[in-house]
């Protein structure tokens, strides 16, 4: 994938509690960091208790640390403790939660994320009516990172770009393109052209 000109890796940890799936921790993180030694390793935690791997993620080589809003009883808090180990920090939010709780915290974080489809399984259909939440972020703050996840690809980066998603998760669709370079290619050039007619229009 980074060959295929991809700029970071989103890696989606489950913890079978949160989602129900199993996918990997940080001995997994911490084997695939020797072999990538540059490249930005975006951590999408779908775990209870997010505030428990941080340390450990931070120490296998994690750059970016995403967890869910709902996940948590203290987001201030384990925002503050990624930041602290030197991570950049992340708040995602699942379909059925509404957008606004994230307002408060907006202002310290790296990044928003935004599912487009109920976390736990790659290769589900894309939920467009989630694009107003997305809307609604570049609306009232700016230059936030926005990052949309789940059944993202040629078929629907346009509405994500349109919306306002800057920040690009494609699993399946580019697992099963013929030519991932050319997919990834494609969906840049959507985002960065809605990107630049929103900048035109302001
Ligand atoms: O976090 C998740 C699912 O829980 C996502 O990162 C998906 O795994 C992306 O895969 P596709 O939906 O693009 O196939
Ligand atoms: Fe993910």
């Amino acid at each position: 994938m980074m060959d295929a000109g991809a700029d970071y890796l989103h890696l989606d940890v489950m913890d079978g509690h949160f989602v129900p799936n199993l996918t990997f921790g940080h001995p997994v993180v911490k084997c695939l960091r020797p072999k990538l030694p540059d490249v930005f390793f975006d951590m999408h935690m779908m775990v209870a208790k997010p505030e428990q791997w941080i340390e450990e993620m931070q120490a296998a080589g994690a750059s970016q640390y995403t967890f869910h809003y709902e996940a948590t009883e203290d987001p201030k808090t384990c925002i503050r403790k990624i930041k602290e180990a030197g991570m950049k920090a992340g708040i995602g939010i699942k379909p059925k939660t509404p957008v606004e709780v994230l307002d408060p915290f907006i202002d310290l974080v790296d990044m928003v994320l935004i599912m487009t489809v109920e976390p736990g399984f790659g290769g589900q259909k894309f939920m467009g009516d989630m694009m107003p939440k997305i809307a609604y972020l570049r609306e009232h703050f700016g230059q936030i990172d926005i990052e949309v996840d789940g059944g993202v690809g040629p078929a629907t980066i346009q509405q994500c770009a349109d919306a306002g998603a800057n920040m690009i998760v494609s699993g399946s669709a580019l697992i099963n393109s013929e030519n991932p370079r050319e997919t990834i290619r494609y969906m840049r050039t959507v985002v960065e052209e809605a990107i630049q007619r929103s900048q035109l229009e302001r």
